[in-house]
């Protein structure tokens, strides 16, 4: 596989009792960001959930995930190699800093402490690896959270509206710096927003459901 591959989501309708909820068909090159946007009921939870591997039997999917030729849609969750970052950055409380960004890392990496320091500094975190996460502010937890997600070395990722929590001050600086490192790791990136300003932060092109 690529280093940095593409997302395809090839001619997907997604039902709901034989009435279709969504139709996308679309790539994502690497790097980029798509944004879905669209009011309450309009299914972008649900394209989340398929997405990611864990759609409800509920819904009818037609269609295909492609990760470059790779056929994801027919893999399970753990094995697609997705990552997630969700409104709440979901830091295990019984770790520290460091211990959060060490669960991220494959167990067979090499040099875990000299990459945990490093991705700590990359977001502005120097020195945090003893923190306890209880003690971060909501920007510092993202933070933390989008390295833990990174150092997983993910194939793409879907963020859920990652941002809504924050204050107004915070989230455009959130914004910047997740973007930012998304765009430099070249991971094709599904945003789901409410927020405008979220798509105009993420740069790419935006999908309304709905
Ligand atoms: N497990 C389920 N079984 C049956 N119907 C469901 C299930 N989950 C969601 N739905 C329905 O599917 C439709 C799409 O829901 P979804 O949660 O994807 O919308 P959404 O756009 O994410 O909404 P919100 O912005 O409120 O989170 C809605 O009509 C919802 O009621």
């Amino acid at each position: 596989m690529n280093a940095n591959p593409r997302l395809h989501i090839k001619q997907l309708t997604i039902s709901l009792e034989s009435e279709m909820l969504l139709a996308i068909d679309r790539v994502i090159p690497p790097g980029d960001v798509l944004t879905v946007m669209g009011p309450s009921g309009s299914g972008k939870s649900t394209l989340l959930a398929y997405l990611a591997g864990f759609l409800s039997p509920a819904f009818t999917a037609l269609g295909q995930l492609y990760l470059d030729e790779q056929r994801l849609d027919t893999l399970p969750a753990e094995k697609r190699g997705i990552g997630l970052l969700f409104q709440d950055p979901l830091l295990f409380p019984h770790l520290s800093v460091g211990g959060n960004l060490r669960f991220g890392l494959p167990r067979q990496s090499n040099d875990k402490h000299r990459q945990i320091s490093h991705a700590l500094e990359q977001v502005g975190l120097a020195g945090f690896e003893k923190r306890d996460p209880a003690t971060l502010s909501g920007g510092q937890k993202a933070r933390v959270a989008l390295m833990r997600l990174l150092l997983s070395k993910p194939q793409a990722v879907l963020l859920d509206e990652p941002f809504s929590k924050l204050d107004t001050a915070l989230r455009q600086e959130t914004r910047s710096l997740v973007f930012g490192q998304l765009r430099e790791a070249g991971l094709p990136t599904l945003l789901v927003t409410h927020d405008r300003a979220d798509a105009d932060a993420a740069g790419g092109p935006v999908i309304e459901l709905g």
